[in-house]
């Protein structure tokens, strides 16, 4: 397939299109383009509201009972776990088989991932700012999909539609990945996902056009925000170390590992990892020595490292004990910090006074006047995503991934592949 140049893509959302011609004026090259215009009726205030504002997320169970759909959600997705035509099979199989371990793991930390509440947390308290922020795309309505845990996105869209999202000329609609970082594995993931379901829900039935106007905010990983609330959390745990040993701990970043075969596919989330890592070290005034780490591999594959748990071992032999870990790629608590890094790395290393863990970000007040800025910008310019969200990795061979990614980089599917694709 031919692929354009992000430069030559209409990216732009221009309003002033859809204010001047009727949306039946336009050719159908424009009318798909429509689809991430917002609306640009305002009311007497002047507000272009309401704006939905959807925070995706992989999520997780909520209780231990959730644990096995949870994972069977998770192995069945092909853009995760690519199993090929066995996915349906093998899927399963795998889920189940983990499910035990996984249950366990959950019950140690307390019975279930706290993913939900805090991004629910997050995303009202954004909006309650962005109401004041941003008054003329006001009110800014808060919901949430998950990808492998409720709200899923179906469940969020079908509530889109029910709230009058798709009535009329339809309302605007923000995807806001909640991955700082870009993974075709995760963000990727949870877009591949919105694009099946608009077009189940939504477009299907209209000749493939959908009302509700998309734009995305598809990574944010050194926005000043995110950077301070993270070098505050740092220094926080840094001040409980004794004044003379404080220069030497060394800070060691830790973000989810990706296996290799995705790394060598050229997926943008390594470099978007370690760019975080430097802005956060430059906000310190690189004020300790640092490592990036990769944690939580999972199957016998090749997978990106070193590992976190191997690291830590290694500094501990090499008598460097004084060690703070920072969770780089998530903005919340869940398994991967709370079992993972606390009780495990942490709670196995035989130096748990020494070895500590800055906060994950959760209720910050800088994190989420972070969220509230990152979404200013993204309503204000106009854009429908960012310039890398056209560019698919070198080695990709997803179709999921070429439609979702036209559609998303403002220029709809011109043919709609249909259930066939969706189906993969
Ligand atoms: C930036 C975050 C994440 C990336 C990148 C990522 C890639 C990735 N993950 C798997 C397989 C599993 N991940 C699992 C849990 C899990 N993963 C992340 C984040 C990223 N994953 C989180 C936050 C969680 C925990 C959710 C919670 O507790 O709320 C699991 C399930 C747990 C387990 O069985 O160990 C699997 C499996 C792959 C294969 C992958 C890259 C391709
Ligand atoms: S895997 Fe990265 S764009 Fe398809
Ligand atoms: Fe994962």
């Amino acid at each position: 397939m031919a692929f354009r140049l992000p430069s030559q893509m209409p990216r732009r959302i221009c309003a002033s299109k859809s204010s001047s011609f009727g949306l039946s004026q336009l050719s159908s090259r424009a009318r798909g383009l429509a689809t991430v215009v917002p609306p640009v009726t305002q009311d007497a205030t002047g507000s272009k509201g309401p704006t939905a504002m959807v925070f995706m997320n992989m999520g997780g169970p909520q209780t231990t009972d959730q644990v096995g759909d949870f994972l069977s959600r998770l192995f069945s997705d092909g853009d995760l776990i690519p199993l090929g035509r066995l996915q349906s099979y093998i899927g399963p199989l795998l889920s189940k088989r983990r499910t035990p371990k996984i249950q366990k793991q959950y019950s140690d930390i307390g019975g279930g991932s706290p993913i939900r509440k805090w991004s629910e947390y997050q995303n009202e308290e954004m909006c309650k700012i962005l109401d004041k922020i941003s008054p003329e795309t006001a009110p800014h309505k808060p919901y949430v999909a998950f990808r492998y845990a409720n709200p899923l996105t179906e469940h969020m869209y079908q509530q889109l539609l029910d709230d009058g999202f798709g009535k009329g000329r339809g309302g605007r609609a923000v995807a806001f990945t909640q991955y700082p970082q870009y993974s075709c594995s995760t963000t990727g993931s949870s877009l591949n996902e919105l694009w099946k379901w608009r077009h189940r829900l939504e477009s299907k039935h209209n000749g493939g056009e959908g009302a509700i106007n998309w734009s995305v905010i598809d990574r944010w990983p050194v926005h000043h925000g995110l950077v301070e609330a993270f070098a505050q959390h740092i220094e926080a745990k840094l001040a409980e170390y004794p004044e003379e040993r404080r220069k030497d701990v060394v800070l060691l970043f830790s973000a989810h590992s990706l296996p290799m075969s995705v790394v060598n596919r050229g997926d943008p989330y390594p470099a978007e990892v370690a760019a975080t890592v430097y802005a956060v070290m430059q906000r310190l005034k690189f004020s300790n020595p640092y490592r990036l780490c990769w944690q939580s591999q999972v199957g016998p594959s090749a997978w990106l490292g070193p590992q976190t748990s191997d690291t830590v071992e290694n500094f501990i032999k090499k008598g460097q004990k004084d060690l703070v870990l920072i969770p780089i790629a998530f903005t919340s608590d869940h398994i991967e910090t709370l079992y993972e890094l606390d009780l495990e790395v942490i709670g196995e290393s035989g130096h748990a006074d020494t070895v500590k863990r800055a906060e994950s970000l959760n209720g910050s007040p800088v994190f989420i006047e972070a969220l509230a800025d990152i979404a200013k910008n993204h309503l204000a310019s106009g854009e429908s995503c960012s310039p890398q969200m056209g560019l698919r990795c070198p080695a990709c061979t997803s179709e999921r991934c070429a439609v979702t990614k036209e559609f998303f980089a403002g220029k709809q599917a011109q043919s709609y592949p249909g259930d066939k694709v969706l189906a993969q």
